[in-house]
């Protein structure tokens, strides 16, 4: 079992580049598919999850290839097969993707209901209640989700919730809907965007994505095309994290400074300078005491749920009182008893995390509850005095391409150990 060895206390200085963004790759390595032509796409995130996602797609016959840099090219040509039902693909919440994308390319699919990160209940109700708006029917059974439609026609349809993955998968099927779409209360984040971008560059006609009124004119096929998936929002914001609460100087390079507004504004508001580049963002904490504040997780441009344990933990050492509220998912605090144990003080109630500011944690054996907080875990580590073990690291390999490596880079103690022997070679070596 792998986990994380952490000597922590000194600040975080250095450059770092941001990879493809999981959360986008997940949505068009799916879309990909539904091309019968070659697709090539570049800064494809190689973590856990886009290569469960991957194998899922070789196994229902698309031919994958990856070539070097982060580069993957697909052919859907060779699908000959609906039904999704392979082991790992139930762990990732995105295996939902490929409901919508065969049921546009298929007009039939079968996917294992999806999984992800246990961070409250997860209802695919919206994706399934757009599906039907254009015609298909489902059901579900044994854990598995189908869908089918004889002819899918293009509809109206409004969100009951702003929902990043049914406003994807309903673009993904209505691009080959016969006539017009127009999804009404759609998600706008920046990964929403690059999905119709790259459903565009493939021959759709989608307009609008990044508001929340997306207009779809079907198709009769897509063709194959070049992509560059955009920068990850959220490691690029857990980056800029991990310098306030070490008292850092990090600048995050290959970004777009945009998609980082909310967290920026944030990090100003606690004190640290942050200067913009035209595609870098540098956040200096360096020699200064971070001041509490209160944020409140929302919808793109909102502050990004994806980030709110990262947050949660800068503003657990800083001075003063601030409050965390998660409107989003309800069960995205289970860190904080693992939190307590490098003596944060943090109360729950309800939907709202009451921090109390500490000077520094101390290290501790903590295990990482889900993807977001197992990664903030690891920086609260490397603020803190001392030794910390951090278990359970396969739920931050989800979503963080080289973690420790790029961490080391920047001046971080930190070593991924399999055994008891390297654990305690690493404690040595540190001292
Ligand atoms: C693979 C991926 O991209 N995951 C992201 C995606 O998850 P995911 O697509 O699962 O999240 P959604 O945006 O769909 O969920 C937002 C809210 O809508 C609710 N809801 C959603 C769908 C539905 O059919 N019915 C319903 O009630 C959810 O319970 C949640 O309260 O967006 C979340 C919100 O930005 C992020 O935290 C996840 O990292
Ligand atoms: C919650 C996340 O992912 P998923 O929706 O795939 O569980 C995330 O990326 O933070």
């Amino acid at each position: 079992m792998e986990q994380f060895v952490v000597k922590g206390g000194s600040p975080l200085n250095g450059s770092v580049s941001i990879g493809g963004a999981k959360n986008a790759a997940l949505g068009i390595l799916a879309a990909a598919i539904m091309s019968d032509e070659t697709v090539t796409i570049e800064n494809v995130p190689n973590v856990r999850d886009t290569r469960v996602l991957l194998q899922a797609i070789q196994g229902i016959g698309a031919k994958v290839k990856y070539l070097d840099n982060n580069t993957v090219e697909i052919n859907g040509s060779t699908i000959n097969d609906v039904v999704v039902d392979y082991d790992y693909i139930k762990k990732i919440r995105a295996s939902y993707y490929l409901l919508g994308a065969l049921l546009g390319k298929k007009h039939e699919s079968n996917v294992a209901l999806p999984g992800g990160c246990n961070i409250g209940s997860r209802p695919i109700d919206q994706h399934l209640k757009g599906f039907r708006a254009l015609g298909a029917k489902d059901d579900i059974d044994k854990g598995m989700v189908h869908v089918k439609a004889e002819h899918l026609v293009g509809a109206h349809i409004y969100f009951d919730v702003v929902t990043v993955g049914a406003t994807i998968n309903l673009m993904m099927a209505a691009c080959m809907a016969e006539g017009s779409t127009i999804l009404e209360n759609a998600a706008k984040e920046p990964h929403v965007v690059d999905v119709a971008n790259f459903l565009n560059a493939m021959g759709a006609n989608i307009k609008g994505a990044g508001t929340d009124v997306i207009r779809i004119k079907g198709v009769e096929s897509l063709h194959g095309c070049t992509y560059s998936i955009i920068p990850d929002q959220i490691e690029a914001g857990t980056f800029m994290m991990a310098a306030a609460t070490t008292h850092g100087d990090i600048t995050v390079c290959d970004v777009i400074p945009k998609h980082l507004e909310s967290i920026s504004a944030k990090l100003l508001e606690m004190g640290c300078t942050i200067i913009e580049g035209d595609d870098s963002v540098r956040v200096i904490a360096t020699d200064r005491t971070l001041k509490a504040t209160n944020v409140k997780t929302l919808p793109y441009p909102g502050f990004p749920t994806d980030m709110q344990p990262q947050m949660a933990i800068a503003l657990a050492v800083a001075e003063g009182n601030s409050m965390v509220t998660e409107s989003i998912f309800e069960n995205r605090f289970k860190y904080v008893d693992e939190l307590a144990r490098m003596g944060a003080k943090i109360k729950v109630e309800g939907n709202t995390a009451y921090i109390e500011g500490i000077e520094k944690f101390s290290g501790a054996d903590v295990s990482a509850p889900d993807l977001r907080a197992g990664a903030a875990l690891v920086v609260a580590a490397l603020s803190a005095d001392g030794f910390s073990v951090i278990d359970d690291i396969e739920y931050i390999q989800r979503g963080y391409e080289s973690f420790e490596k790029k961490l080391t880079s920047l001046g971080g103690n930190i070593e991924k150990v399999d055994n008891e022997r390297d654990l305690q070679k690493f404690k040595l070596k540190i001292g």
